[in-house]
């Protein structure tokens, strides 16, 4: 058998504890499918002394992760220590700079820093590769850059980020409040080491950046990302959602339109008839719409040591099988920029929430500001009226372009009959 595939690997947690079980667990049959084997020679992370239910005595240890770069013995570094900037960029860019080949699973980064590794990767002949750093271990990269390389795109989105989903499914499960299922979510251990990460729509839009430039041959860029998390969704939402036949979930989409590429997260509508309405706890789903493969569905999950683990060394497979091109499918020279995300001319229907004065003229207020700004109802509903003596109004829009609903709620805004911001989360059309 030809020489081993030497691993350098940089962060030992979930992730990394997790690469070092598996190849453990593995190593015969990974060995005969890469045609060598594949073996780690240094690790390198913040406490030495941590138990892991690891053997770590068998590695070499490295207190300073970017030397991990230049190490002689070493043929790829596996970047799992996270963070777009800091201790990670550093490694991945010292790396590629050295010609070595990098494995990451570290969104965040590729989507600040693609397009500039992506070149670096190039320029030394080396490798970059991520399959984990979206939708963890659900072979979502491969499916695009490979399986899906011969299609035109129209649109890719999904369920992207486990943690919110777990808590939107919760809270439809229960009938209970964003903030009392928060606890629970982060409990899980998929979390990101800033929470407000996976809460706010940051991390779905990292991934969602990501997936867009493979689909659209975009440069990855997070700024182009327009991003909404799920902090305002309220239990009563959720009700009202199921009460319309559908289910409040956290989607990413990407998508080619007249203004050139459209990027978005946001918590939507999604119809009981779409697969993504039957998406729960922390699994993720993408869909991907090709002129000739039609739409591809890819489920799985989404995070947690042992998925995650196994989309890292099915990126290690491949470099061992000598089997990589560019990273996001096209040379970087070749990547486009991303336009910035607008939504104005965009056309669809749309869920309206306000929280409101139980008072006379309060609907026809709200209705009123709906007909001057163009926007045509399809249907409304009161609910109750609570303690405090406000009530709940849903309205669900006919399609119309989202410019026109901006407007309406800009009418509305400071009115003394609606109690807190109103929520608009668009149907998944
Ligand atoms: N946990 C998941 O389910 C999951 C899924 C997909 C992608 N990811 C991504 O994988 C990466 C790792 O995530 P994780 O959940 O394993 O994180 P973690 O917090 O469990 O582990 C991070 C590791 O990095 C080490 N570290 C921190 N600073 C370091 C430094 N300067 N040098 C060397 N090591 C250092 C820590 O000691 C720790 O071992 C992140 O980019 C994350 O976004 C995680
Ligand atoms: N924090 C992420 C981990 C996987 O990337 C999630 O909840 O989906
Ligand atoms: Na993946």
């Amino acid at each position: 058998m030809a020489e081993a595939l030497r691993v350098a690997l940089a962060g030992l947690g979930t992730v990394g504890g997790g690469v070092v079980k598996l190849l453990d667990a593995n190593r015969d049959l990974i060995a005969r499918r890469a045609g060598r084997p594949i073996e780690v020679v240094a690790v390198s992370a913040r406490d030495r002394t941590r138990d892991r239910g690891i053997d770590l005595s068998r590695f070499a240890w490295v207190d300073d992760s970017s030397s991990l770069a230049t190490l002689d013995e070493v043929d790829v570094v596996v970047e799992l220590v996270g963070g777009s900037d800091g201790p990670a960029l550093t490694l991945a860019r010292a790396t590629l700079a050295a010609g070595r080949h990098l494995v990451t699973a570290n969104k965040a980064l590729l989507a600040h820093h693609g397009l500039e590794l992506a070149e670096t990767a190039e320029r030394g002949s080396a490798a970059l590769k991520f399959e984990a750093a979206v939708a963890g271990g659900i072979p979502v990269i491969k499916g695009l850059r490979e399986g899906a390389a011969a299609n035109e795109i129209g649109r890719v989105y999904g369920i992207l980020n486990g943690t919110c989903n777990f808590i939107l499914s919760k809270m439809e499960a229960e009938g209970r409040d964003f903030a009392e299922v928060l606890s629970e979510a982060q409990a899980l251990g998929y979390a990101e080491s800033d929470p407000t990460f996976d809460i706010d729509g940051i991390d779905a839009a990292h991934k969602l950046s990501i997936l867009a430039s493979l689909a659209f041959g975009s440069q990855p860029a997070f700024g182009a990302v327009a991003v909404h998390g799920i902090r305002h969704v309220l239990g009563a939402d959720i009700a009202e959602a199921a009460a319309l036949g559908h289910r409040v979930r956290l989607v990413g989409v990407a998508e080619a339109g007249p203004q050139g590429l459209f990027q978005r997260v946001h918590p939507h509508l999604v119809p009981l008839d779409h697969p993504l309405a039957h998406v729960t706890g922390s699994t993720n789903a993408v869909v991907a719409e090709g002129n000739f493969v039609g739409r591809l569905l890819f489920q799985g999950a989404g995070a947690g040591e042992g998925p995650t683990a196994s989309a890292v060394v099915a990126d290690l497979i491949d470099i061992a099988r000598g089997e990589f091109g560019p990273a996001f499918a096209m040379p970087a020279g070749s990547l486009s920029a991303a336009s910035v995300a607008d939504s104005g001319e965009r056309r669809g229907r749309a869920y309206l929430r306000f929280t409101v004065e139980d008072r006379v003229g309060v609907l026809a207020e709200i209705a009123a500001a709906m007909r001057d700004a163009g926007v045509s109802i399809e249907s409304l509903i009161q609910r109750g009226v609570a303690a405090d003596g406000r009530a709940l109004v849903a309205i669900v829009t006919h399609e119309g372009p989202e410019r026109s609903v901006a407007q309406a709620l800009e009418r509305l805004r400071g009115s003394s009959s609606i109690a807190g911001q109103p929520l608009w989360m668009p149907l998944l059309g």
